[in-house]
C-alpha cells in the first residue's frame, strides 16, 4: 500500500476511491477499521470509511487515529484525512481537532486543507467556498439537519475548531503552478502555520497542488485534493498499473433508500416520481409514533418487487425543522437511519443484493447494517458516485453510495442503465 486514507463518511470515502481507481490506483475500500492482519490484497491506496462527521471529537479522533495507524501499518507512505467538499462540521468539529490529532500521530508539523471539487460546483477561492455559484453560506449547505454551514470563510471555520494556526495560500500562488505552492508550503511553516487553506478552482490548480504536496505526511481535504496525488506515485515508478479483475454486479432484485434531504436528493426524488417510480415516503414522527415500522416499509418494497421502488425521508427545512423540534436533531436522524438500516436487513435476508443508498450518514447506516466489509470500485454514474461491489462476501452486494449532493436530476434512473 502506498497510500491511506481515512474518510469521515461512507459516500465521501466512496467518493474518494473512485478518484484514486480513475487516477490509476488499484484501490480497495473498507467500511470501519478492520481488524488486525486484514488483507488489503493487491491494493495501492485504500479508503476506510469511517461515520466520524458528527459524533463527539473525541471519538472521532479515537477512531481516525486507529485507522491511520492501521494504514501505516500496512505500509501507507502519506495520509489522506477526507472530508465533505462543503466542509460539514459542527462548532467544535470534527475537521479541525482529527486533523490536529493526525499531524501529531504522523509527527508532522504542515498540513494543507482544500475540499475543492470543481466538477461537481465546490470552489475555493481567497479562502471562501463556493457552492455553484453561491457562497457556502447562502448554499442550501446552510439547512442541512446535522452540519449547517453558516460561514464561508474556512480560514475562520478551521480555525475556530482547530489548536493548530491556519493559514491560506490564495489564488495567485495556486495559479503559478507547483513550484509556487511548494515554496508558500516551506514560507507558511516558517511563519509558524501547521494548516494551510489551500485555494483551487479548477483541477489544473488541484493537480499542481498535488504534485507540490508529494512529500507531506498528511493531506487533508475533499476527494478532489486526491487527483494530483496519484502520479507522484506513478512518477516514482512504484504503480503497478490496472488490475486484472473485472467488476462485477450481482444479478437481482434491487431497491432505493434515501435519507439525504439535500436540494439535489429532492429534485432526484421528483425526477423519479415523475417518471413513474413506486415511491413509498417515511417520516420520523411517525417512526417515533409507531405508525411506520420496518416490517411496515419491507413489505411494501416486496410488493413492489418486479420494480425498483425508492423509499425515502427526504423532506424540506421546514418539514426537517418540525420534525426536529419534537424529536431533537441526533433522534430524528437517528430514528430514520435506525429504520431504512432494518429494512435494507429484512430485505438482503430475501434475496435483495442491489441497493441504491443517498446520503452519507444514511449509507453509513445501511451499509454497517448489511455487514459489509469492503468494497471494489465500479463504473462512474455521475461525478463522485460509482456502483461499488461488495468483497470478501460469499452473496456480493452491489452499493450505489450517493453522497447528498451529488448527482443529476435523474440520478436514480440512470444509475440502473449502468448494471444492465
Ligand atoms: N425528514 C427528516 N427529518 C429529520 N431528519 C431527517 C429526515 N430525513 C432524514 N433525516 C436525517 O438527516 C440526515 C441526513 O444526512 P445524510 O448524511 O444521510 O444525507 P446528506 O447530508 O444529504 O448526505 P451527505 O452527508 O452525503 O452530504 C440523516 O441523519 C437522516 O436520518
Ligand atoms: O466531498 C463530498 O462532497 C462528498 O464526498 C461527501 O463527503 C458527502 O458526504
Amino acid at each position: 500500500m502506498l497510500l491511506g486514507a481515512v474518510a469521515d463518511d461512507l459516500t465521501g470515502a466512496t467518493d474518494l476511491a473512485l478518484t484514486l481507481a480513475r487516477e490509476g490506483m488499484r484501490t480497495v475500500q473498507v467500511v470501519g477499521v478492520p481488524a488486525a492482519g486484514f488483507d488489503f490484497g493487491d491494493a495501492e491506496a485504500v479508503v476506510i470509511a469511517l461515520k466520524s462527521r458528527t459524533i463527539p471529537a473525541s471519538e472521532a479522533i479515537a477512531l481516525s487515529l486507529d485507522a491511520a495507524r492501521c494504514l501505516r501499518a500496512a505500509g501507507a507512505e502519506q495520509i489522506i484525512f477526507k472530508y465533505c467538499s462543503t466542509f460539514d462540521s459542527t462548532p467544535e468539529g470534527n475537521i479541525g481537532p482529527v486533523t490536529d490529532a493526525l499531524m501529531e500521530l504522523l509527527g508532522t508539523s504542515l498540513t494543507l486543507a482544500c475540499p475543492a471539487f470543481p466538477t461537481n460546483g465546490r470552489t475555493v477561492y481567497r479562502g471562501h467556498l463556493f457552492f455553484g455559484d453561491l457562497l457556502l453560506s447562502d448554499s442550501p449547505m446552510k439547512d442541512h439537519p446535522l452540519t449547517p454551514m453558516t460561514d464561508a470563510n474556512l480560514v475562520r471555520v478551521l480555525q475556530a475548531q482547530s489548536r493548530s494556526k491556519v493559514g491560506l495560500i490564495s489564488h495567485d500562488i495556486v495559479d503559478n503552478g507547483s513550484n509556487a505552492i511548494a515554496a508558500a508550503f516551506e514560507a507558511a511553516a516558517g511563519t509558524g502555520h501547521q494548516v494551510v487553506l489551500v485555494d483551487a478552482v479548477t483541477d489544473e490548480h488541484l493537480r499542481a497542488i498535488g504534485r507540490a504536496a508529494a512529500g507531506m505526511a498528511l493531506i487533508t481535504g475533499g476527494s478532489g485534493i486526491a487527483i494530483g496525488l496519484p502520479d507522484n506515485f506513478r512518477r516514482a515508478g512504484k504503480l503497478a498499473g490496472p488490475s486484472a479483475d473485472g467488476f462485477a454486479a450481482p444479478e437481482g432484485p434491487a431497491v432505493m433508500l434515501a435519507g439525504s434531504c439535500s436540494a439535489a436528493t429532492r429534485r432526484q426524488i421528483g425526477a423519479a416520481i415523475a417518471a413513474g417510480v413506486p415511491v413509498l415516503k417515511i417520516d420520523p414522527l411517525d417512526i417515533a409514533a409507531g405508525r411506520t415500522r420496518p416490517q411496515t416499509v419491507t413489505d411494501w418494497v416486496l410488493s413492489a418487487r418486479d420494480s425498483i421502488p425508492l423509499v425515502y425521508s427526504s423532506a424540506d427545512p421546514a418539514d426537517v425543522r418540525k420534525a426536529q423540534d419534537v424529536l431533537g436533531r441526533d433522534r430524528a436522524g437517528a430514528l430514520v437511519e435506525e429504520l431504512l438500516a432494518d429494512v435494507a436487513i429484512a430485505l438482503r435476508a430475501d434475496g435483495y443484493n442491489r441497493f441504491l443508498v443517498a446520503g452519507g450518514e444514511t449509507s453509513g447506516a445501511v451499509v454497517n447494517a448489511l455487514g459489509v466489509q469492503a468494497m471494489r470500485i465500479g463504473p462512474e454514474i455521475d461525478p463522485g458516485v460509482p456502483w461499488t461491489c461488495s468483497i470478501g462476501d460469499d452473496r456480493p452486494v452491489a452499493l450505489a453510495l450517493k453522497s447528498g449532493n451529488f448527482g443529476a436530476d435523474d440520478f436514480f434512473l440512470k444509475a440502473w442503465r449502468l448494471l444492465r
